[in-house]
């Protein structure tokens, strides 16, 4: 009997090897102090870890990304878009950013920012996937939010709560600048999508959700099934022989267990949940890239430190810790 092909074989040429992108980037929401969990993740020893427990190699260039010298200076609202111009500018740099590590066959790790970069993230992991692989790119997407949003019924305009629209083109927009450079090899299908931990949900984001038919486990399903089988289903859902993006908003979990983030949720997922997730999928073998994103350290000071080390073990499990 021969072996299921291995981690390696399947879509990583070297998946010993870990681009780090950190995006200090917090103009697709209003607060301040997302742009510097990237530092404070790292400062508490994050990518020492995934070198020395893990065995990766780490191919960080060392910097915090703040894109200051493409964010233009007049950036009016459009389409109720809060900061259109800088978001878009920064995620078309993050996008080929992340394509660069990708195209090499490397894993790609995304420290955030806010989830806005994912715009960034998951353009660039399945443009080079559907060039390295001619394949299509899966998408996890764990979060109390389905970021899914198109701009005219966003209640906030915050485009940390649309990414997921632009990347599946359910949200579209012909200014180059205003995420215009979105193009076909970009995207991603909504077929290929699926959600875990929803619990604050928008109205025009249930509807889109239903007329697309959008896989999503909200917190509701975890009740019933267990976090075991949901995951089981949302992986079935994936197939098993698909590249996966896993992006994850720390929100996802408890404000218990990850108090310092912009649009705290409560009757979150608790740690050991939001673990147990990043472990499934990185016991697929199928995994190609993580972001984290929206942990904000200046919110809820007393629990900074909570969050940080939260964020720290979900991208630990995701890239292969065990607990045993
Ligand atoms: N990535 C996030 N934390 N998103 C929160 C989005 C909240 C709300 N649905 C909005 O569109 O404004
Ligand atoms: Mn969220
Ligand atoms: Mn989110």
């Amino acid at each position: 009997m021969t072996a299921p092909p291995s981690f390696q074989q399947r879509f990583l040429s070297r998946p010993n090897d870990l681009g780090v992108v950190a995006v200090g980037f917090s103009g697709g929401q209003c607060k301040q102090g997302v742009e510097a969990a990237p530092m404070a993740l790292i400062e508490s020893g994050l990518l020492d870890q995934l070198h020395e427990d893990l065995g990766y190699d780490v191919h960080f260039d060392n910097a915090v990304h703040n894109y200051a010298d493409i964010i233009p200076a007049n950036d009016p609202d459009h389409r109720g878009m809060k900061k259109p111009r800088a978001v878009s500018a920064v995620t078309e740099k993050l996008s080929q950013q992340v394509y660069d590590h990708a195209k090499e066959g490397k894993m790609v790790l995304t420290l955030g920012g806010d989830h806005s970069i994912a715009i960034g993230t998951i353009s660039g992991t399945a443009k080079a996937i559907r060039e390295r692989l001619g394949r299509e790119l899966a998408v996890i997407w764990v979060d109390a939010h389905a970021d899914i949003n198109l701009p005219e019924d966003s209640p906030s305009g915050n485009i940390h709560g649309m990414p997921v629209a632009f990347l599946t083109a359910l949200a579209t927009e012909e200014k180059k600048d205003i995420f215009g450079w979105l193009s076909k090899e970009h995207l991603v299908n909504v077929n290929k999508l699926v959600y875990i931990g929803l619990r604050d949900v928008d109205r025009g984001e249930k509807r889109i959700l239903k007329e697309h038919g959008i896989k999503a486990f909200s917190m509701h399903d975890i009740d019933r099934h267990g976090i075991g089988r949901v995951v089981e289903m949302a992986l079935a859902h994936v197939g098993n022989d698909t590249p996966i993006h896993l992006s994850f908003d720390v929100d996802a979990l408890d404000p218990q267990w990850a108090p310092s983030t912009g649009t705290p949720v409560r009757g979150g997922l608790t740690l050991r949940e939001g673990d147990f997730i990043a472990e499934c999928v990185h016991q697929t073998g199928n995994l190609i890239a993580m972001d984290l994103v929206e942990v904000n350290p200046s919110l809820e000071a007393m629990g900074a430190n909570e969050t940080i080390r939260t964020g720290c073990s979900l991208v630990r499990s995701a890239l292969g810790d065990t607990l045993l």
